[in-house]
Formats: C-alpha cells, structure tokens, sequence
C-alpha cells in the first residue's frame, strides 16, 4: 500500500542559531507550524481528536489526532532531521521503525544494547522471521561479515551504549554500509546523549531515535518516544505506519514533552557537569569507571569527534556482585530506579531487563552499578555515594586523607 501524505507542518527549518537558543525560541513567522492565531509565546497544545474541514472532500493539514496533530511538530530542527514524529515511547519509536523491515531481510545490532531492544529484536526474529546479528560495534570490521546487499535493512546502533557505555564510529560504519548496501538504513538510537550533545543525522545515520521519556522531557513525567528522519519517502513510511497503528503520542503528552525540551540545554550541561566529577570521584577511588569523559575509556578520542559531551549517565563495577548490592541499597539521595534522563540522580544494577543467558554469553559484568546523574548539589551526590560505598565496604580508609577500592 502506498505511504499516506505525512502532515506538510512536520518540515523542519533552516537552523539559524545554536541549539540552546533554539531550544527555547518560538518564531511565530517562520510558517513552520508555529502557526496559533494569538502569536502565544509558548506552543499551544491542541486538545483534539479531530479537526474541522472547509471542504467536503479535500482534507487540511490535520484532520484527525491519530494522523497528526499540531502539538506534535517542532522537533524536526533540534535534531537536524528533514522529518520528525513523535510516539507513545521509546519503545514504540523502535518498533515502527522496526516494521521497515520485511520477512527474510535482516537487522545488525550492537552486542550492548538497552534490554528492551533486545527483547523486541527477539521477538522480530521468533515471529516474523527477521534475524539480528549481534556484533560488537565498537569494531567496525565485526559488521563485515553480515553485511549483505539485499538482505541487511537496518543497522541499529547505541553509541554510547546502555549500559556499557561503548561507543561506535557511526560515520565510518555509516559509509561502510550505505557503500555496499543500498537498501540498508543507519539507525541511532541516541536516548543517552540527547540531540543536544550528538546529532547522528548530520554524519551519516539516515534515522535517529529517542526515548522522550529520558532526556528530552527531563522530569519523568511522561512516557514518549521521537523519531527523527533525513530522508522524505522513509518518513512517510514512518508516517504510514503511527497513523496504521494509532501509536501516535496524544496532545497532553506532547505539550509536556515540548515544555521539557525548553530546559534541555541548561539541565544537560548540568548533569553532565555532575557526571564528570562523580566519574573521577570514582576513578581516584581505584573504581573501573565506564564514562567517555575520562581519559581512561577506550573510545575517548573518538566519543569526541562526534559528540559535544560525555553525557550523565556512568558505569562503574566493584568487582562483587554482593557489595555492588549493597551499594545500590546504602544510598539515600540517588533513587533505586529504572530509567535516566530525569533531573533526580539515579541508582541501579543495570541488567535486570536482559535475561541471564543473554548476559553470560556477551560477557556482562554481573557487578555493574549504573549512576544516571541529576542536577543535584554534586558535593551531597559525592557524600551519599562515598557514605554507601564506605557502609557496603566497597571502599576502605587506609590513610586520614584516601580511601582505596577494596
Ligand atoms: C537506550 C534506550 N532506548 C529506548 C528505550 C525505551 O524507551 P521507553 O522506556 O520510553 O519506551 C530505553 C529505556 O527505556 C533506552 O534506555
Ligand atoms: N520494566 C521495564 C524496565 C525499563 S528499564 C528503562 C530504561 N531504559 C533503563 O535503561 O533503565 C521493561 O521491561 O522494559
């Protein structure tokens, strides 16, 4: 069937200032969208299911909110893509891009990968016969192999990876793959850095992901996921498929989503700002830390060339996975929770969503403490974490002024 005309409204812009400036800058004359009658200085949210036409058989703009809807546009330009929808989650962004794949034509993913995509890249392969190769893309070559010129369709890469915070050549991959396969589509899902510190789609990717759960939204108030397109006939594809399947993300959640991303810039700044300091807190500590801004990660130089910051979001292990418990239990300030992104500082063992065999056979530290950090005072996130680190015995004091990994 062919694709629907996607909403004419979704066109991004020319971007003329820097992304913090365009975070917050509402151009009501741009007729990009922005488009409310009374010049609102903060996008409107259009609470309706449907639209009401002036002719009785040619349809607007919008008709109908499962088709789209105002309140859902102005993505497009933050993450420097042609086209931009946004859906129910992260989840739902995977899985309609996902259904670009047929029967028989195959998928390459990373071997680190967040649990939930592996479980839907399971699930593709157990009901529609869709086999992923799972290699470690941290190595460009490990793709060669799988690559075919008419069967591999997608390449879905994490860079930094959650949570093993690995990072792969997405430019590189990029051209090895549009090179020997034409059909193939370079897909990022780029939740942990968010369009303010990567944007994959201006050095090769042809589609970005996000989780608007994390970063974008920043409270962990909503649930919503973003997909950002370069190319105009895959995005009505994409199109097609929401407005087929109804996952579209309702107005309500829009708005909020849109309010969130205002904040984006200055609470990336500063969470990452956090995250250095907690990573060499940990580090100096005698800590495997896993985090792009140190100097230590072996994809350090390279993170660099893509990126204009590590993120907030660190790894580290303790080498037993009982005081790893521990840790995570002793903390007072970072939450135990799932999820990142969200201005409170967050604390878990990062494996529960990726079943035990899985974990065995990539080699996953069973020990590994994953910190997403928040915009809290970073000395009280220092103090709580040294206090649980003391109370788990995962550090000792050996001298009035250190303490040393056990
Ligand atoms: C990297 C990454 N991608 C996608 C998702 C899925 O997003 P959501 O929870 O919004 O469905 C998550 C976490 O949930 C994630 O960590
Ligand atoms: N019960 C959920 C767990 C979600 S984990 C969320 C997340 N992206 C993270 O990395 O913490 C599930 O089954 O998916």
């Amino acid at each position: 069937m062919e694709p629907e005309p996607s909403v004419p409204s979704q066109r991004s812009i020319r971007k003329n200032y820097s992304l913090a400036t365009e975070l917050v800058f509402i151009d009501n004359s741009d007729g990009t969208g922005v488009r409310d009658l009374y010049n609102a200085s903060s996008i409107p949210i259009y609470q309706t299911a449907t639209f009401k036409q002036s002719s009785a058989s040619r349809m607007e703009d919008f008709d109908y909110t499962r088709s789209g809807n105002p309140t859902q546009n102005h993505l497009a330009k933050i993450m420097s893509a042609s086209r931009a929808y946004v859906v129910s989650s992260g989840m739902s962004a995977l899985d309609v891009v996902a259904r670009l794949v047929k029967t028989g034509e195959e998928i390459i993913a990373g071997d680190d990968l967040y649990g939930g995509t592996n479980r839907l890249l399971a699930f593709l392969n157990k009901s529609f016969d869709i086999k992923t190769h799972h290699v470690d893309t941290t190595n460009s070559d490990t793709l060669l192999p799988y690559l075919h010129p008419t069967r591999t369709r997608l390449i879905l890469l994490e860079s930094p990876t959650n949570p093993l915070i690995k990072i792969s050549n997405i430019p590189k991959i990029a051209s090895i793959v549009h090179e020997r396969c034409p059909n193939a589509l370079i897909v990022v899902d780029n939740t942990m850095m968010s369009p303010y510190l990567q944007r994959p789609l201006e050095f090769g990717a042809d589609i970005v992901i996000h989780s608007g759960t994390k970063y974008l939204s920043g409270h962990h108030d909503l649930m919503a996921g973003v997909i950002g397109v370069k190319d105009e006939i895959v995005a009505e594809k994409i199109h097609f498929t929401i407005n087929a399947t109804g996952c579209g993300l309702t107005p309500f959640e829009s708005w909020l989503l849109l309010r969130g991303i205002k904040t984006l810039a200055v609470r990336m700044e500063k969470q990452q700002a956090n995250a250095m300091r907690i990573a060499e807190f940990l580090e100096y500590h005698g800590f495997k830390v896993m985090y792009p801004g140190l100097r230590s990660h072996p994809q350090y130089d390279l993170h660099i060339t893509m990126s204009r910051g590590p993120g907030a979001v660190l790894s580290f292990l303790t080498n037993n996975t009982e005081i790893s418990e521990r840790v995570v239990e002793s903390t007072k300030l970072w939450s135990i929770s799932v999820s990142f992104g969200c201005v409170n500082s967050l604390i878990r063992m990062s494996h529960a969503s990726i079943p035990a065999a899985v974990r065995k056979e990539r080699g996953f530290p069973e020990d590994l403490i994953r910190l997403c950090v928040g915009i809290e005072d970073v000395n009280d996130l220092i103090e709580d974490l040294y206090s649980a680190l003391v109370t788990a015995n995962a550090i000792n004091v050996i001298k009035p002024n250190g303490y040393i990994n056990k």
